[in-house]
């Protein structure tokens, strides 16, 4: 399914407003993308991963040198973002900033401490809102996150609160960085995601906590397939 993600007249608009939405939330490497790109792709849904936003918001904030503490320079950024999400046959995206592809850089270290630093400002938040809401189109999204179900999309039909142990976060990351060439220290991933999560549920603003009524699958001890079915017994999806 591809990601239009345009706003053309009320026929969008109803569309917007009607269409299904599934949200993922979670903590950082809980495998909110790898599920939501599967249940994305079969379903035939949309796939807003939110995250990216924040990342690409950081990204620019990195390269014009804006000074984090330039608050409505930080939010101008967020709001002025010229990304284009575009979906790959393997249900990969490719993230597009001013034209280039920035898929490395939105992971590299530096990128994450920017984004979870720009996610906690609350203008940077509301900047991003509206154009998150637009994904919603359809036949339905799958939407990513860490407030996807609470601020988001709080009327969403299915809400899923991912989770797993840091310590199987830790090590699921590293074997991700090795695998891409990435030189990694699981003690040092570790003690980043703990920061990060710390920092995701402590914030004043869309704090890290599971919506209410969310189904909450724990990952650590089982695989991406038994994930993927929890969610489709919980929405009543048969393959
Ligand atoms: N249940 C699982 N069993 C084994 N590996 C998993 C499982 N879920 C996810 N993974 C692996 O963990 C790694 C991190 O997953 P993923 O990138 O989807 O997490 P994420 O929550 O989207 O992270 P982030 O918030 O940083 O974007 C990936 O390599 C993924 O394949
Ligand atoms: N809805 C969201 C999505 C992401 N964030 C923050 C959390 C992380 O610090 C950063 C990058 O997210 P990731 O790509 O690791 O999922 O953005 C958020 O606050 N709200």
């Amino acid at each position: 399914m591809s990601n239009t993600n345009t706003d053309s007249g009320s026929n969008a608009e109803t569309s917007q407003e009607s269409a299904p939405v599934i949200t993922v939330d979670g903590p950082s490497g809980s495998g909110k993308g790898t599920i939501s790109q599967i249940l994305a792709t079969k379903l035939g849904y949309h796939l807003l991963d939110s995250g990216a936003l924040y990342r690409l918001t950081a990204l620019s904030v990195l390269k014009n040198d804006i000074d984090t503490n330039d608050i409505e320079a930080v939010a101008k950024a967020a709001l002025e973002l010229d990304v284009v999400f575009e979906p790959q046959i393997d249900g990969e995206q490719k993230v597009l900033l001013n034209g280039q592809d920035v898929g490395v850089e939105l992971r590299l270290d530096e990128t994450s401490e920017m984004a979870s630093k720009v996610a906690a400002i609350p203008e940077v938040r509301d900047a991003l809102l509206i154009r998150q809401k637009k994904f919603r189109q359809s036949p339905g999204l799958v939407a990513d996150g860490r407030d996807m179900g609470t601020v988001v999309f709080p009327d969403a039909k299915h809400k899923v609160f991912l989770t797993a142990s840091p310590e199987v976060r830790a090590e699921r990351r590293h074997k991700q960085l090795i695998e891409k060439g990435v030189d990694a220290n699981i003690s040092h991933l570790l003690k980043g995601i703990i920061e990060r999560d710390e920092r995701d549920r402590t914030r004043t603003v869309a704090p890290l906590v599971p919506a209410e009524g969310a189904f909450v699958v724990d990952s650590s001890t089982i695989s991406i397939d038994e994930v993927v079915q929890q969610i489709f017994d919980f929405i009543g999806f048969s393959e």
